[in-house]
């Protein structure tokens, strides 16, 4: 078993890059979409199910997981991946994104987070080194910074204090991180939307010579030509050869667009938490199963998809199911956006390293807009 996190640059077409990270627990081929397994399971599926639609690594979070089963638990337990039967690599959060929208009370100060507990109303305080120690106890992969994200429109002296305190924190997290051969701690790259504040965040971050990057600040309540602007200038700015990791982002759209702005990494909610809602995504575009235009409609979601939740059942049944707020009307929608997501991935991937990611790009949006009536 290798013991080192190596990323690897297999091809590039345009700005898009395909690739693999190899770790210890195995290889990730970018562009990725990591699945978000954020307490511990993604939702509504079985990891077997998850692995078979091609998910090279997946999710966890520190925030959900320092509360409950708590960080000291999971160690005792085996760690992370024995606890939830995953034995690919993991991408944990630092939790600090998930204080900011989750917890009732919390306070974000030099020091580090404290909160309320979401869970039991408990006080906790989480500084840079306690994040990175608690990734370290789950056993976690790859490793996030603790970071300040701002949500927009924001006050370019706030989008500023937010980002200088994140390099400071990046530099205490690689401290605390020291030297793990086969694990990764990524730096966040934050600035808002405002270039030169990218700029300067990729530029210090990228000194601090870490074995990949996130993008962070963005898919907060932005336009999605302001995400692409600030990757267009925050993707210059970070090392060519090392993986670049879009937080949060997202439909098959923006990352779609993303990788044609030099992304490799993505992370989600949207296939499984709009599944539970009766959104499917699908190369016609979004069908809502909710709409009462389903209820007598016998075709499947797409009768070419290698995936049984997307080919063997009806629209109408799908429409019933949520409607009637069953969850296997859930369990069906996460399996079949998920197996959606990971079938466009491994296209993106065989398009770039074919040199044909433009046309690709621009027939699956037409196939999106075409839609099926
Ligand atoms: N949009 C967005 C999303 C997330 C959560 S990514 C995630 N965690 C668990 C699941 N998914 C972010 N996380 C951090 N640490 N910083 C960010 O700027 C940021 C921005």
């Amino acid at each position: 078993m290798n013991e080192t996190f190596q990323f690897k640059l297999l091809a590039t077409d345009g700005k898009a890059r395909c690739g693999e990270i190899s770790t210890p627990r195995g290889m990730i081929r970018t562009p990725a979409f990591m699945p978000v397994g954020t307490v511990g399971t993604v939702k509504a599926m079985y990891l077997d199910q998850v692995r078979e639609l091609g998910a090279d690594i997946i999710l966890g979070n520190t925030y959900h997981l320092m509360l409950r089963p708590g960080a000291e638990r999971v160690a005792r337990l085996g760690g992370l991946h024995n606890l939830i039967r995953w034995q690919g690599p993991i991408l944990t959060d630092s939790g600090g994104f998930q204080v900011m929208s989750l917890s009732a009370l919390r306070k974000l100060d030099e020091r580090g987070v404290t909160f309320k507990s979401h869970v039991d109303g408990a006080i906790h305080h989480m500084s840079p080194e306690r994040s990175i120690e608690i990734q370290g106890l789950l056993d976690s992969d790859i490793q996030m910074q603790l970071d300040e994200c701002i949500a927009l429109p924001a006050e370019p002296n706030e989008i500023e204090r937010a980002m200088e305190m994140s390099l400071r924190w990046a530099e205490r997290c690689k401290l605390a991180f020291g030297d793990q051969p086969g694990k990764a701690m990524f730096g966040i790259v934050q600035g808002g939307d405002i270039p030169k504040l990218r700029e300067r965040s990729a530029l210090v971050l990228k000194e601090l010579d870490l074995k990949g990057y996130a993008i962070g600040g963005l898919a907060v309540g932005e336009p999605q030509e302001v995400m692409l602007d600030m990757l267009d200038v925050t993707c210059p700015a970070l090392p060519a050869e090392k993986p670049r990791y879009l937080m949060g982002v997202g439909t098959p759209d923006d990352i779609l667009k993303s990788v044609a702005h030099g992304v490799d990494m993505f992370d989600c909610v949207m296939p499984t938490r709009s599944g539970r809602h009766g959104l499917a995504f699908t190369r016609y575009g979004r069908i809502n199963l909710r709409n009462a235009r389903h209820a007598e409609d016998l075709r499947p979601l797409d009768e070419q998809s290698s995936c049984p939740a997307t080919r063997d059942y009806s629209r109408a049944y799908l429409h019933h199911l949520i409607r009637s707020n069953e969850s296997l009307g859930g369990m069906l929608l996460s399996w079949s956006n998920l197996a959606y997501y990971q079938e466009l991935m491994a296209d993106i991937r065989k398009a770039i390293e074919e040199g044909r990611f433009a046309d690709f790009m621009a027939e699956t949006i037409e196939g999106w807009q075409r839609g099926d009536l």
